[in-house]
């Protein structure tokens, strides 16, 4: 079985962050190990605390599984701080990780801030150059970029600005933003620097959606982990996130996390 990392914050709700990841990669047949970056106090109705890890227990954390397990793939979620996001790309550089996917989690669902404002630039800096992919949404896209959020932007454009920060793969995520379209398609596009690719699925109306960013890029790197090429990887996750967001049920009394094992009978 193939061992894949998760380093991101914990959801004590059980529906995005670490918890997502672990159970998406359980799903997929992978080993899942976690470095855990924060611990956030979070329900579905938002997140009530967030305590922020050093950047000495993350690096203790990555030592200790670095030494001992030989990962196929990885993925970042919450980093919370540039301290962090540092800490994280020096490992990766050191044990010469590859198939590194980063989700970088800006602001949760419930719309609570996740990561410090001056972390975007360390971000790019530091951990875009060693991505396999990186997966933004909209709105994440245009701060990486440096966009205001209502400025309206081509979307191959924002993609091909992003590919600037010397990621494989740039991933922008349409979902949330499908809600306003004419289509009832949530769409995603990948751009590889010569070529765009399109992932369209059905918009499924439900506010329902908590921890969805976290379960796709979970899936893309259980994905790469098993050796799908970066396309299949993609539509693969695409299509077990958009069944999960489906086969939703209610756990709490806000936004409902995905069902992660809607596939296992
Ligand atoms: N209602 C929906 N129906 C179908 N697909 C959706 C829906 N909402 C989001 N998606 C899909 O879920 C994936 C994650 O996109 P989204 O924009 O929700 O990411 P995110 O904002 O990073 O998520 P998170 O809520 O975890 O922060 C994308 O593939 C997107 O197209
Ligand atoms: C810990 C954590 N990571 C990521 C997200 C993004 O959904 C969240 N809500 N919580």
């Amino acid at each position: 079985m193939k061992k894949v990392l998760t380093i991101a914050g914990s959801d004590s709700g059980g529906g995005a962050g670490i918890q997502a990841d672990i159970k998406t990669m359980t799903v997929h047949q992978v080993y899942g190990a976690s470095v855990i970056t924060a611990v956030t106090a979070q329900n579905t109705l938002g997140v009530q605390d967030v305590k922020t890890l050093s950047a000495r227990a993350v690096s203790s954390q990555l030592e200790s599984v670095l030494n001992d397990i030989e990962f196929s793939a990885l993925k970042t979620g919450m980093l919370a701080n540039s301290e962090i996001i540092e800490e994280v790309a020096l490992k990766i550089k050191k044990y010469s990780l590859s198939n590194l996917v980063v989700d970088p989690v800006m602001v949760a669902t419930s719309g609570d801030l996740l990561l410090k404002k001056a972390a975007v630039k360390t971000y790019k800096e530091k951990l875009f150059p060693l991505a396999e992919i990186i997966t933004p949404n909209l709105h994440e896209a245009k701060v990486l970029a440096g966009l205001e959020a209502e400025k309206s932007i081509d979307l191959e454009q924002l993609a091909a600005e992003l590919m600037k920060f010397g990621s494989n793969y740039v991933l922008i995520k349409g979902g949330h933003s499908s809600q306003n379209n004419q289509s009832r398609k949530a769409v995603d596009l990948l751009y590889d620097g010569s070529y765009f690719r399109k992932f369209e699925a059905e918009y499924i109306e439900t506010n329902n959606t908590h921890g969805t960013g976290c379960t796709l890029s979970a899936a893309i790197a259980s994905n790469l982990a098993k050796g799908m090429e970066m396309g299949k990887a993609v539509a693969e996750a695409k299509d077990y996130l958009t069944e999960a967001i489906r086969n939703h049920f209610i756990v709490g009394q806000g936004n409902s996390p995905v069902n992660h094992v809607w596939n296992l009978k």
